[in-house]
Parts: structure tokens; C-alpha cells; sequence
């Protein structure tokens, strides 16, 4: 005693050093190869998750420790194909970690970031047939209307330095708008967002450190009677929310010609309304805005502005466009049905969201009882495992040694696309893959020709745009000029 007294200093050292040796040499992960610090405290995949570099950390983690890589003192990431097909597969055991419960809140109907795999099940059996392929037919007159509206912006802008990245972000939001409540925000109208976006950053800022130290977060939730609201990510909860509440009151009074989001699930809560409540057809409208909205804006412009950079990609991309339509098999807006025959433009489609998904972290997961082996380690139940888009797309055995490249045509080697759409993970996988694909491609499916048959596009003295990688990986100073092109079926 009269010891640990005079050398008081030495106890927390004392404690340190156990931790250490602990991590490092009996925890069940010791084996497992990764940064220092990672294994010993979240505050480091905090940190790097707060810097925006998430994407080049974890390329340059795998590249030098292989497929398995201990990113927290209980988490992996996994780069290993056998492994993820596991862990992403239809009926996976593998539930949503807590890193999610900071985005789900008190939301008792959240799709996106509810844990439980049963209650997720029933929930996604309540909503998903109003994304289902045959509903995109009565969703499409509605994406025309805001096509229509975002080239009208453009021929006002022709010639000009025009922010596409904002523009595209724009038209994205607008369209969430007009599908879920037969109403867009008005936002490409006025040029501006009104300070949502701003919002909406600050949401996914929040939330993609604090998901890593969810303690945090729920003790912030406790004491927010007291100190107030310090967290971006309440936005998630309250400003959002308020307004899908707000939307779909006045939309629940007003009758419209066609069916929207909120019709459709209107409809089934009409049917079910123990399991799906008037509160929760507002959750489901929270949902699409943050779930649909950035992701689209995000893959569109990553698909323009790849296709911009690479002339002879352009060239080929026209050409498809301009034989069809002076063949008169065209229209203008460009429908889903023709999109769809434009193998090309489909190839470009999904090289644009393999080189760059619109979300960056690896989306975790818990190994269920049993464990799970990979590349020759144990992870033990409980244990957090998660693969990220960025990573595994660079998978030179599934996409060709030239993955890091932006190249279009290895969609159109029939041989090779059921591997590579297999190992595609941009949209998510197995059970939670996403809910609202269809109608995204069917967005870009549609926009990306439209714009390259009305306009000649290129980009603003060629500059290379920036990332940032939180949950969402934004992108700045994505400048473009248009200059109306002659309409190819008069020419
Ligand atoms: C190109 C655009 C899009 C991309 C890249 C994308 C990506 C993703 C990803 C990666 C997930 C899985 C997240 C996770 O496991 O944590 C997801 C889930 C989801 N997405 Fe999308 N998304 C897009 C568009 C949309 C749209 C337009 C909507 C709705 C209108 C939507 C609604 C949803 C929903 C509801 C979920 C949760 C599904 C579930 O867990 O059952 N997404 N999305």
C-alpha cells in the first residue's frame, strides 16, 4: 500500500500496459493483423472515419495485411469472397451492429437501421412491393416531370460554369419528393436547397463517427432532458422526421391521379395497421429521403463525370444515344424501356457505382453463434465483421487486373458479369441489400442519356473533382459546361 502510494503515477501506467497485452496477445482478435491503435481503442477508427479518408485507410490496410484486417478492438474488415458472400447472403444470420442503433434511434419502424433480423423481416415483407419493378411504370411519368424540369434548368445555364455535383443533388431530392409524396421540394425551381443539404451533411457526419462509440451516443440520449441536443445526428430524429410528418399529413388530404410512395404504403397500413401505423408510413418517408436521395445524386454524377474524363468512353456513349435516335427509337426524355436497350449506357451505369459506391465504411455486421472462419482466423460470436464497397471492387480476380480503372466494356463480356454482379456491393447485400435500386436505375437510366442527347457535356477546364468519405462519399468541384447539341433525329 504504502508502495502503490509513493508511486501513485505507476497504477494507470500498470492499467495501460494490461490493456495492451491484453489486445494484443489474448483477446480473440490478436491474431488478427491491423493497425496498433485500432486494436486497442474505437477512438481509432473514430478518428479516421472523422477525417474523410476512410476509403484510402482501408485500400491501404488490405493491400498490406491481406483480406482480414482488425480495424477496432472488436471489429474486422473482411476482403476475403468466400467470406462476404457469407456474411451479405439472403439468409444471413449476420445481424446490423450497434453502429446503426445511433441512426435508428427510438424509431421503433426503421428498414434501414432496425437490428433485428425477424422484425426486419416483416417489415421489409410490408414494404417492399411498393419498390418493385412492376411499380416503377407508375413512377416514371413523375422522374419525367423532374427530367424535364432539371433540362430546362440547364438550357438556362448553357455555356456556364454549372455545379453539377449540386445540380444532380438537386434533381435527386426533387425526385424523392415527387415519387413519395406527388410533390417535389421545388428545390431545382429555386436553384437552392434551402439549407437541407446542410442538414442532412451534418446528419451524416454525426452519425458515421458516433455509430463507432454508440455508449456515447445513448448517454448523450439520457442526459438530453439536461444538457440539450449536442448531436448532429438528432437531425436523423427530429428536423427530417418533422418534415416527412408534415409532407405526408398534407399529402394524406390530398388526392393525386397516380400512385406515389406514400399511396402505396397508405395502403397497406390501411391493411395492416397494427404492423405498419400511420408512424410508421412517416418513418418509411424519413427513410427515402436519407436513403434515396444522396446515393442517387451521388452515383449520377460519379457515372457523368467518369464518362467525361475518358473522351473515347464519351464517344461511344454518344454514338449509342444518337444511332438509336435517329433510327427514331428515342425519346426525349428518354424512356426506361429504350434505356434499357442501351447495352452501353447500362455498362457505364454500373462501372460508374462499381468504381465509386455511393457509400464508403464497410457496413457491419455480428457473427451469429458458431463463429465464422476466415482466411485461416477465427472471429467468435458477438464479434463485429463488415466489408466495404470501395474495397472489394478493386477485387482484381472478380474485376480484371484493370479494376482500378473506369472501363465500361468489362460489362459486356458475358462470361464475366454473373462474377462480377455477384461481388457487386455497392447497393448492399443479401437480406438488407437495397430496397430502392430499382428505382435508382431507373433514374439514371433515364437522366444520364436524356443529357448527353440534348446536350454536349464537358467538364469545367478538366479539373479532377474531391472526395470525402463519410457513410456518404461526397464529392466538390464537379464543374461542367453544356452547349445544346442539334437534336441527332433531324440531323
Ligand atoms: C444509386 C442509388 C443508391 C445506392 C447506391 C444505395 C445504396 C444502398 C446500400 C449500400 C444499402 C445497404 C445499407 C446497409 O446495409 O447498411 C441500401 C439500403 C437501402 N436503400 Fe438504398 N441506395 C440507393 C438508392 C435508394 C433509393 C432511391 C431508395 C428509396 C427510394 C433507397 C432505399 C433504401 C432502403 C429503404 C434501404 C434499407 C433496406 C433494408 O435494410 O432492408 N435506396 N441502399
Amino acid at each position: 500500500m504504502h508502495f502503490l502510494l509513493q508511486h501513485y503515477w505507476a497504477i494507470p501506467i500498470a492499467i495501460l500496459a494490461s490493456i495492451v497485452v491484453y489486445q494484443r496477445f489474448f483477446h480473440p482478435l490478436a491474431s488478427v493483423p491491423g493497425p496498433f491503435l485500432a486494436s486497442l481503442t474505437n477512438f481509432w477508427i473514430v478518428h479516421i472515419s472523422q477525417r474523410g479518408d476512410m476509403i484510402a485507410v482501408f485500400r491501404a490496410l488490405h493491400a498490406k495485411h491481406g483480406p482480414v484486417v482488425r480495424v477496432a478492438p472488436n471489429e474486422v474488415s473482411v476482403a476475403d469472397l468466400a467470406a462476404f458472400r457469407n456474411i451479405y447472403s439472403v439468409s444471413s444470420k449476420f445481424r446490423k451492429s450497434d453502429w446503426y442503433s445511433v441512426w435508428q434511434g427510438h424509431r421503433k419502424f426503421d428498414i434501414f437501421a432496425g437490428r433485428d433480423i425477424k422484425v426486419h423481416a416483416q417489415q421489409r415483407r410490408l414494404t417492399a412491393r411498393a419498390f418493385s419493378l412492376e411499380s416503377l411504370k407508375e413512377l416514371e411519368p413523375y422522374i419525367d416531370n423532374m427530367i424535364e424540369t432539371f433540362c430546362r434548368k440547364m438550357k438556362g445555364m448553357a455555356g456556364e460554369k454549372v455545379d453539377m455535383a449540386y445540380w444532380l443533388q438537386l434533381f435527386a431530392f426533387d425526385t424523392i419528393g415527387e415519387i413519395t409524396w406527388s410533390k417535389s421540394f421545388g428545390y431545382m425551381e429555386d436553384g437552392s436547397d434551402h439549407g437541407t443539404f446542410n442538414n442532412i451533411h451534418n446528419i451524416v457526419i454525426s452519425g458515421t463517427w458516433l455509430g463507432y462509440v454508440p455508449w456515447l451516443y445513448w448517454t448523450h440520449d439520457g442526459l438530453m432532458p439536461y444538457t440539450g441536443n449536442w448531436l448532429g445526428i438528432n437531425g436523423r430524429h427530429s428536423g427530417l422526421r418533422d418534415f416527412a410528418l408534415k409532407e405526408t399529413q398534407l399529402r394524406k388530404d390530398k388526392p393525386v391521379e397516380k400512385q406515389d410512395m406514400i399511396g402505396r404504403f397508405f395502403d397497406t397500413s390501411a391493411k395492416n395497421s397494427d404492423a405498419f401505423s400511420y408512424n410508421d408510413v412517416v418513418s418509411m418517408g424519413t427513410t427515402l429521403i436519407n436513403a434515396g436521395a444522396d446515393t442517387t445524386a451521388i452515383s449520377t454524377r460519379s457515372v457523368i463525370y467518369h464518362v467525361l474524363r475518358n473522351p473515347e468512353i464519351k464517344r461511344k456513349l454518344v454514338a449509342e444515344i444518337d444511332e438509336m435516335r435517329s433510327k427514331g427509337e428515342l425519346s426525349n426524355p428518354v424512356t426506361w424501356e429504350e434505356a434499357n436497350k442501351m447495352k452501353y449506357l447500362q455498362a457505364c451505369i454500373e462501372e460508374g457505382i462499381r468504381v465509386h459506391p455511393a457509400v464508403g465504411l464497410s457496413l457491419p455486421r455480428v457473427v451469429p453463434q458458431g463463429g465464422i472462419d476466415i482466411a485461416g482466423h477465427y472471429i467468435p460470436e458477438g464479434k463485429v465483421v463488415g466489408t466495404n464497397a470501395w474495397v472489394i471492387h478493386q477485387n482484381t480476380e472478380v474485376f480484371g487486373e484493370d479494376a482500378d480503372k473506369f472501363n465500361p466494356d468489362r460489362w459486356l463480356d458475358e462470361e464475366k458479369v454473373g462474377d462480377m454482379h455477384r461481388y457487386s456491393f455497392a447497393f448492399g447485400g443479401g437480406s438488407r441489400s437495397c430496397l430502392g435500386k430499382n428505382i435508382s436505375w431507373l433514374e439514371m437510366s433515364k437522366l444520364i442519356p436524356t443529357m448527353f442527347l440534348n446536350y454536349d457535356i464537358e467538364l469545367w477546364e478538366g479539373q479532377p473533382w474531391e472526395e470525402e468519405c463519410l457513410f456518404f462519399v461526397y464529392v466538390h468541384n464537379f464543374f461542367c459546361k453544356l452547349t445544346p447539341r442539334k437534336d441527332p433525329a433531324e440531323l
